[in-house]
């Protein structure tokens, strides 16, 4: 059967014209060698050498060199490789081990092990499916690139394999993350639970039988095994060249991808880049579906309206404690953040960890007491980033005292730095945010506002923090109509060293732990999943409410 003329089928396009009319790549320069080679008379042979000799030093050099150039694979992974490159293959079939001939060209190259290592880790893939694992080389450096609860489920024919990939991924503390799945891929693919969006996956490598890829692909699809905005990777799409050119065309696995390749392109469904990678490596994504019918359909993802991409935030008392794990929870969410501190190096401190996120943070020393100092932050800020969204009036105090002794001066402090800063800095960040068309602002009060904490004596304390309450209820009506959303957190008691650290209140910790139905006090980072998402348009309907975090303290 004469071999299909591929370049024929492909518009006359050819590799060695490009727009510039002269070779501007290796492929081009290659060709441009080649073709230079075939045009030399028969008769001066050294000239034909020449060019071929050039076009090869080109073309063999492309692959090293991109390894050359790439982060390396992991030791562990370099092992497999090696390992895979140098074991009896033939033996091992001859002995009857294996049911089909392996061969060491099988596994994956180590260029493409660390694109598939990086290609995942951009995706931020949790959970990957491969088809065809061989000795697991690609595996575990798919593996390296999933988060530690992340899994990478490898469809795999030959029990041989299990074995060999088991022994030498137990020496990477990523081989947990493995799970091998014996049996011919078809039946695997028909039985894996992919029922709930948590069982998708997010990346399959699809890299065994090339005449199998259309089943795979169908399984895939029909059984709607992709997460949303999942990527689904097809390895050896070029098949050598035969995909596209006469060389060896009418081989059966070139024949089978090049139909492949076709069906896939010509669904709308789906986007898809070849890339040329070792042997082809097409990434396919199904374009998202066009969501119809009524609001709850066509919201964006909850988890977009989540997100603080874009907006800049305040936190003031910022530099330590409660105030950083806010800072750290909103730049975890994108938002620019300029931290407020009477202590200006902890401030800076704090920027610096969120500058290392690569969001953008500012410090301002300031004490919030002073009206001077109000104006010239939130002045600041709008001149550094151009707007100011979210305000966490987080500054506070806290002195214990027995009521019949409280000081007027304790009282007064008290109640100068929690109330009374705390009204004036939502009335200037509120004057910005309607400028803008709104904004979110958050008061830390505390669970002492609506509770009384005992054994420890607080008056104070506890009546400035129920102001902060009702004082952010009546703004939250208030600005209602300009869009600013007003509320309150209530931490209950936080572990910190603040508490560890004082004498007086050492000895009531064990006695908190008991109150609490948890068994515990709040953590730092117990606050920071309210903080997200009452600074988020994903709380653009709450307003005026207090939300306690005390692990269930005011229950009892
Ligand atoms: C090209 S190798 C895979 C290379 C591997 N992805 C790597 O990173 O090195 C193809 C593998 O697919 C397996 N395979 C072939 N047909 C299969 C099938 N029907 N079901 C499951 N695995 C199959 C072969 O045994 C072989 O180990």
């Amino acid at each position: 059967m004469p071999a299909v003329k591929r370049h024929e089928e492909m518009n006359g396009m050819n590799g060695d014209i490009n727009a510039t009319g002269q070779p501007d790549t290796p492929m081009e320069v290659a060709t441009f060698l080649l073709k230079a080679a075939l045009e030399t008379p028969d008769s001066d042979v050294a000239k034909v050498k020449e060019h071929v000799k050039d076009a090869l030093g080109i073309v063999r050099g492309l692959d090293p060199y991109l390894e050359q150039v790439s982060t390396p694979a992991s030791d562990v992974a370099q092992k497999i490789w090696q390992d895979s490159v140098v074991h009896p293959w033939s033996e091992v079939y001859m002995a009857g081990k294996t049911q089909f001939k392996l061969k060491k060209e099988m596994v994956t190259n180590q260029h493409e092990g660390v694109v598939l290592k990086m290609l995942v880790k951009l995706m931020r893939a949790k959970r990957v499916l491969e088809i065809g694992m061989f000795t697991g080389f690609g595996a575990l450096c798919m593996a390296e690139g999933v988060p530690d609860d992340g899994q990478v489920v490898t469809c795999e024919i030959e029990p041989y394999l299990k074995d060999f990939v088991q022994q030498r991924i137990a020496g990477s503390p990523h081989g947990k993350k493995i799970r091998i799945e014996l049996g011919d891929a078809a039946k695997t693919l028909k039985e894996l639970d992919v029922s709930t969006r948590d069982k998708k996956f997010d990346f399959v490598f699809m890299d065994a039988d090339k005449v199998g890829y259309t089943v795979y692909w169908d399984l895939l699809i029909d059984r709607d095994m992709v997460a949303p905005g999942g990527v689904i990777g097809i390895d050896n799409s070029l098949m050598k060249g035969r995909v596209y050119s006469d060389y060896n065309a009418d081989d059966v696995g070139g024949s089978a991808i090049r139909e492949f390749n076709k069906k896939v392109r010509s669904d709308p469904r789906f986007e898809m880049v070849m890339l040329p990678v070792r042997d082809g490596l097409t990434l396919v994504r199904r374009e998202p579906t066009e969501l119809v019918g009524d609001a709850v359909m066509q919201a964006p993802s909850v988890f977009d309206r989540l997100s603080l991409r874009g907006k800049v935030a305040l936190v003031t008392g910022g530099g330590q404690g409660i105030g950083r794990a806010y800072a750290h929870a909103l730049a975890d969410a994108g938002a620019s953040v300029c931290l407020i501190d009477l202590d200006g190096g902890k401030a800076a401190d704090v920027a610096g960890e969120l500058m290392k996120k690569g969001v953008g943070a500012l410090a301002l020393q300031a004490d919030v007491t002073k009206a001077e100092d109000t104006e010239r932050c939130i002045g600041k800020i709008v001149e550094t980033f151009g707007h100011l969204d979210v305000a966490i009036n987080n500054a506070g105090m806290n002195k214990n005292s027995d009521s019949i002794d409280t000081s007027r001066e304790e009282w007064q402090a008290t109640f100068k730095l929690n109330t009374e800063s705390t009204f004036f800095w939502c009335q200037a960040e509120a004057k910005q945010m309607m400028k803008q068309g709104g904004g979110k602002i958050i008061n830390t009060a505390s669970m002492a506002a609506t509770w009384v904490p005992h054994p420890q004596n607080q008056t104070a304390y506890n009546a400035s923090k129920a102001a902060v309450l009702q004082l952010s209820k009546t703004l939250a009506s208030e600005w209602a109509k300009k869009n600013i959303q007003v509320n309150c957190i209530s931490p209950g008691i936080v572990r910190s060293a603040l508490i560890e650290n004082s004498e007086a209140l050492r000895p009531l910790v064990s006695l908190w732990y008991e109150q609490n139905p948890q068994g515990k006090l709040c953590e730092f980072t117990d606050l920071q999943g309210a903080v997200l998402l009452l600074a988020s348009s994903a709380s653009d309907h709450i307003t005026g409410i207090n939300l306690t975090i005390d692990g269930g303290h005011t229950l009892w």
